[in-house]
């Protein structure tokens, strides 16, 4: 297939691109850099810097696209409470013009980063697909509002989308002399900023909150290596149906704790990672744990890659830079 991946300039959309190029698929890179890299495009896909609102249309012009993979977007939380207009235009807004594009040059194929975060505080664990969708914060809101654009769009124009909704994605890829991973100028993420201080760069990890209602008292967390994530888009890209959205979460099934967490990076780096306790992170819920039956069951997916294999391949990508 020929697909356009937006955002694939990004820690997940590098990962993903090159997977695709590994099974025989020519991708074409929409990215503005936002908060990408140039050389985390990998080889063998085109990039295109632009904007999905300016670019999304002359891009698609050129012709022959199967399918659009979607990643891009402005995906802090604290940044989406402070900064709402930001959120609805740049994630709503610029995906309401990627598929204006789409329309326009008969692409209807379409899977997309959803999040967790379109559930907000969950009811029950593990978080099934049909859970209530009530975001805390506007990036929740806004993935949450794709994904019901996606549904409209299915039943009025024919489009068939996927929407992964991923919980927390750690890992990197690290492949026939290739090095993706995580590296953020804002680094919010826990698995980069424990492994941080184990680099040298600042003194403690901060654990935000310890008087959580969870065993250790520090939330709980389902981790998902970016490989086993990629495998999934491939999966989906095959499966998307014309005139229908599906919404498949994205997890492990099983919750780490923020202690345990640490704990697996002390062991795979060898470094003490001395930890200190902060206050609670607003809107953080206590406990976030993906079931996962829906995708293994309709795609056959499950994830291959425990927490240690994720910190493991984190470590060589932070310890010896990208590639
Ligand atoms: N990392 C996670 O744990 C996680 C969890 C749930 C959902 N997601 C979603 O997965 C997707 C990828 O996340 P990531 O961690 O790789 O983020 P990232 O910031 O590394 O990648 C996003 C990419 O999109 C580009 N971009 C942003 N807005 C753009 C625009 N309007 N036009 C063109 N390019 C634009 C950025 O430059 C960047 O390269 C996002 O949609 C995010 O919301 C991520
Ligand atoms: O330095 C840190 C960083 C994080 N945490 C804690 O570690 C846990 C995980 O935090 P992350 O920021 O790594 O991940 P989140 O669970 O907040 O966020 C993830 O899930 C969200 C949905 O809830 C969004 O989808 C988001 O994009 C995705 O990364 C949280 O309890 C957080 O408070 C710390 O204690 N110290």
């Amino acid at each position: 297939m020929k697909v356009l991946v937006t955002g694939g300039a990004g820690y997940i959309g590098g990962v993903v691109s090159a997977r695709l190029i590994a099974a025989g698929h020519e991708v074409v890179v929409l990215d503005d850099l936002s908060t990408g890299h140039a050389d985390a495009v990998p080889p063998g896909a085109t990039l295109v810097i632009g904007t999905l609102r300016d670019t999304s249309h002359r891009v698609l012009s050129e012709g022959g696209f199967d399918a659009v993979l979607h990643f891009a977007a402005k995906s802090l939380v604290g940044e989406s409470v402070e900064k709402p207009a930001l959120y609805w235009d740049k994630n709503l807004g610029e995906t309401l013009a990627l598929l204006d594009a789409m329309r326009r040059t008969d692409v209807s194929r379409i899977v997309f980063s959803s999040t967790a975060a379109t559930y907000g505080e969950p009811e029950a664990t593990p978080i099934t697909e049909t859970a209530p969708t009530r975001p805390t914060n506007p990036y929740g809101a806004s993935k949450l509002a794709i994904d019901t654009t996606l549904a409209e769009f299915a039943r009025l124009y024919g489009l068939g989308g996927v929407s992964l909704r991923y919980f927390n994605v750690a890992g990197a890829l690290l492949d026939d002399g290739l090095a993706l991973g995580e590296r953020h100028t804002v680094e919010t993420h826990l698995i980069p900023n424990v492994l941080k201080i184990a680099l040298g760069q600042g003194d403690a990890v901060k654990i935000f909150g310890e008087d959580y209602p969870t065993p250790d008292g520090t939330c709980i967390r389902d981790y998902v290596h970016v490989v086993d994530l990629a495998d999934a888009h491939l999966l989906a890209l095959d499966a998307v149906v014309p005139g229908t959205h599906t919404i498949f979460n994205l997890g492990s099934g099983t919750g780490y704790s923020v202690r345990a967490v640490v704990e697996v990076c002390r062991e795979v780096t060898g470094h003490p990672i001395p930890a200190r306790a902060e206050a609670r992170r607003p809107g953080d819920p206590a406990v976030l744990v993906a079931s996962s039956d829906e995708i293994h069951r309709t795609l056959g997916w499950k994830p291959e890659r425990d927490l240690t294999a994720m910190v493991a391949d984190a470590w060589a990508f932070l310890s010896t830079g990208p590639r």
